[in-house]
Parts: C-alpha cells; sequence; structure tokens
C-alpha cells in the first residue's frame, strides 16, 4: 500500500492506493482532515511507501513525518523543480513555488495543449500552461483570509455564512454584506482570469481544484468552455512524478 498525502493550509487529504498508477488515484477516496492526529486509519494497515505534497511550515512537517516513521521508513516529501516529466516551470527559482501548485501542474499538462489550473484553496491559485511549459501563474488571499482580513478593521468581525450564496445580492447586515461581497469578488476574478487567459494565452481547458473548486466550476461552467473539476489533482501529480 502506498500513502499519499496533499498538505494545505487548511486542511490535509489523504488516499491509499496498491500502485502509483494514475486509474488508481482517480478511483481512490479522497480522505480530509482538519486533524491528522486523531485519524489512526491513515497509519493501520503497512505501508510500502509514503508522498507527500505539503506546503505546512518544517515544524508541521516534521511533526508528521517523525509520527509516520514509526510505521514506514520510505517517506518522500515532493519539492518543486525546474524541470520534471517533461515540465518545465517558469520560476526563476522553482524552490519558492508551492509543491501542491507545482503537483497541480504536472498532472495537467498535456503536449499542445493550453491549460489553466485554478484551485480554490486557503489561498486562490492560478497557473497557466501551454504546451508543458508552465508561464506562470497568480496567488490570491481565498474566502476565509480575505474575511479574516477584515478583523484588524476592529469593527468588522464577520462570520463565514454557512451556505454559499448562489446569486449576486446585497448584504443588510455587516456578515452578509462581508460574505456577498467576498463572493462578488472571488466570482470576479474567476470571470476575468478566464477570459484573459483564453485571450491572451488561448487556453482551451481549465481544471478547477481546491475546497471550493467543485462550487466555483459548477456556478461558472456555461457549456460553452471546457471546465472541469478534479478533487485528486495534487495525488495525479505526485503519481506522475514518482512513477518513474
Ligand atoms: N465556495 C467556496 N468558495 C471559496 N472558497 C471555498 C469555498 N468552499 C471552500 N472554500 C475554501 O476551501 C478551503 C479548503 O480547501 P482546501 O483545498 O482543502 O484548502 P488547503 O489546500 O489550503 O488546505 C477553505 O479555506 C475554504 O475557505
Ligand atoms: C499559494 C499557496 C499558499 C496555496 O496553498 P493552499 O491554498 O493550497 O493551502 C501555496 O502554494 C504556497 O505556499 N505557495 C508558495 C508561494 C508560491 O507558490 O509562489
Amino acid at each position: 500500500m502506498v500513502l499519499l498525502i496533499d498538505w494545505g493550509n487548511t486542511r490535509l487529504k489523504w488516499m491509499k492506493i496498491d500502485h502509483l498508477e494514475l486509474a488508481q488515484v482517480r478511483a481512490a477516496k479522497v480522505n480530509i482532515t482538519d486533524n491528522w492526529q486523531e485519524h489512526t486509519e491513515i497509519w493501520a494497515s503497512p505501508i510500502e511507501a509514503i508522498f507527500i505534497a505539503s506546503v505546512r511550515n518544517d515544524q508541521d512537517n516534521q511533526a508528521l513525518s517523525g509520527h509516520l516513521l514509526n510505521y514506514c521508513d520510505r517517506i518522500h516529501f515532493a519539492k518543486t523543480e525546474q524541470i520534471a516529466c517533461g515540465v518545465e516551470n517558469s520560476y526563476s527559482d522553482p524552490e519558492t513555488m508551492g509543491v501542491d501548485r507545482w503537483m497541480g501542474v504536472i498532472a495537467a499538462a498535456a503536449p499542445e495543449e493550453n491549460i489553466a489550473v485554478v484551485s480554490i484553496g486557503s489561498a486562490i491559485t492560478l497557473d497557466v500552461i501551454q504546451s508543458a511549459q508552465h508561464m506562470g501563474g497568480h496567488i490570491v488571499p481565498g474566502r476565509r483570509l480575505m474575511l479574516e482580513s477584515l478583523n484588524t478593521t476592529g469593527r468588522v468581525r464577520p462570520l463565514m455564512n454557512t451556505q454559499d450564496d448562489e446569486s449576486f445580492h446585497l448584504g443588510q447586515t455587516t456578515n452578509d454584506c462581508v460574505n456577498a461581497g467576498i463572493n462578488s469578488m472571488i466570482e470576479g476574478y474567476l470571470r476575468h482570469i478566464i477570459n484573459q487567459t483564453k485571450i491572451e494565452y488561448q487556453v482551451s481547458r481549465f481544471i478547477f481544484a481546491g475546497g471550493g473548486g467543485k462550487y466555483w466550476q459548477q456556478r461558472l461552467n456555461s457549456g460553452t468552455d471546457q471546465m472541469e473539476y478534479s478533487e485528486s489533482l495534487v495525488f495525479e501529480g505526485l503519481v506522475k512524478r514518482y512513477s518513474v
């Protein structure tokens, strides 16, 4: 059994597969937790190897690997590279690019296709790939980070609405004003990058990922653009990178 881990700023995602094969990743269940220590099932069965894409700090990564070493001594933390699986990174200093983004880029890249990966998690990220060349991207604060940034005003102390706004509307409470406004910001940003990447980078395929990926892919998919949602994109990148 091989254990794959995608550790973002909010949640740890994990799956177990028999072999490093894309078909297995696509069929496997993605498990999600805010608190991995409580999930003994992660390491309950024998594990041959562990591949991790983590954007957490060294202390968190050491705590996780220190624990996992009790169950498996083949632990590999993926790193962002200049080139991998035929995909070239646009960063002048590739190691500074989040490994979750890089795994998404590796997973999405296809010869002779122009693709945008849009990940909607703690941060919202864009990565554009033209025929296996990473062209660059964006990083913007995600929904929670935008909302929490208003706490610094002292007066606006909003809470996240549990229900997603389905349409444009105006709030009549502080909370609703903030939530409706942030949703509009995300929608405006996403519509803008979809338009611009089509015009400027001839993007013809959009792959959404991350905790809000499914919601926004469904909401923005008018049927005219090729828009997909992938729950396992980072895992697919790990498999593509380490199955060679
Ligand atoms: N509809 C949505 N719109 C924007 N962001 C969302 C939505 N649903 C969930 N999220 C965000 O997704 C994040 C969790 O997604 P995830 O990809 O696991 O994040 P990370 O990889 O950063 O841990 C949360 O921070 C949450 O605010
Ligand atoms: C941009 C990110 C914070 C996104 O993380 P996430 O929302 O998936 O938790 C992460 O990819 C990261 O820490 N990147 C390093 C900076 C960069 O990619 O240039």
